[in-house]
């Protein structure tokens, strides 16, 4: 849509509410047994699994995407009576240099799960902006059908809302038919405000999906952001009836901290929200504690380190 710099101004964020709903949110009973197992199936469903590393290769990426076609092993899957139901991550997240060897290796194990790739100067999307452009054709050409762009936090931090809103739609230009994801970096934004404000540009520049964090800045997905990054989502919806997605990223390590995220997006934003299209989990380690969780259930003990090697 066009940007609707009236509505961008009116943002005001009410920081104690905000708070206290996150608070709400995180203290909300979780379900147990075969509901829990149910609901972390669904999360482990919504994970971008990712490597985001100086040391990523060739042979640990083509690891990482095993993993995501096969997330757990399959006699626990059978015992959940759920083998056989293609059960994969929502897509693979990699470097750009990284996408080729990814679509590679999906390819060989004849998969077609998304390759999700960080672009424009992830993570701190300090370079010249033609650089940052080319950067999304270049993923898009290797096969990546998906893009995790990073805002300029300058243009954000200084208010420069039009500016932004131009450089977005530029991204959402060079991505194609690529989905684009909008990475806020919210620790460093500095304000509630400045996040809704920033959620709100991103949306009306096109975005498919607002995601809170590269995990890269010290403070990454926290609750209270998020509440106010779905708020955005919700109003976005409600004014324009266009569904955008929203993806937590940035420390989101345990099965227990994947079960409040749903239970956030459920309420918020409802049951639409809590399928990989509308929502996704950027996380690098989440699926080894999900699998363990789901091994803890189907056998009544912790597994050794040996019995999970994949994870
Ligand atoms: O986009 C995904 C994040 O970079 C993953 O962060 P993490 O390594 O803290 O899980």
């Amino acid at each position: 849509m066009h940007l609707d710099l009236e509505w961008v101004s009116k943002v005001r964020v009410n920081t104690q509410a905000v708070l206290k709903r996150a608070q709400q949110i995180q203290g909300r009973k979780v379900a147990k047994k075969q509901w829990q197992a149910a609901w972390l199936l669904k999360a482990l469903t919504c994970i971008d699994l990712t490597t985001l590393a100086g040391d990523d290769t060739p042979s640990n990426v083509h690891r990482l995407c095993m993993k995501a076609t096969q997330p757990m092993r399959h006699d626990l899957l059978k015992s959940m009576d759920m083998h056989g139901k293609g059960i994969t991550t929502a897509a693979v997240c990699v470097y750009p240099s990284r996408v080729s060897d990814a679509v590679k290796s999906l390819k060989a194990a004849n998969s077609s799960l998304p390759v999700a790739s960080v672009a424009t100067g992830f993570p701190a999307g300090q370079t010249p902006l033609k650089t940052r452009l080319e950067e999304v054709s270049i993923a898009v050409e290797d096969g990546a059908t998906e893009i995790d762009i990073v805002i300029n936090r300058t243009l954000a931090l200084t208010g420069q809302w039009a500016a932004l809103y131009d450089e977005i739609k530029q991204f959402r230009e060079a991505c194609g038919d690529a989905h684009m994801k909008t990475i806020l970096a919210v620790g460093e934004l500095g304000t509630f405000t400045n996040v809704y404000k920033a959620s709100l540009v991103s949306m009306m520049a096109g975005s498919d999906f607002i995601k809170t964090s590269t995990g890269k800045e010290s403070v990454n997905a926290t609750y209270p952001v998020a509440v106010v990054m779905v708020r955005a989502i919700r109003d976005y919806y409600l004014k324009t009836g266009h569904k955008v997605g929203f993806k937590p990223a940035g420390g989101i390590r345990t099965a227990q901290e994947s079960l409040v995220w749903l239970t956030l997006m459920k309420e918020e934003l409802g049951d639409d929200w809590l399928n990989p299209h509308l929502f996704r989990l950027g996380a690098s380690s989440l699926l080894a504690d999900i699998e363990r969780q789901i091994y803890h259930y189907v056998t009544g003990r912790y597994p050794a380190y040996h019995e999970l090697p994949m994870a």
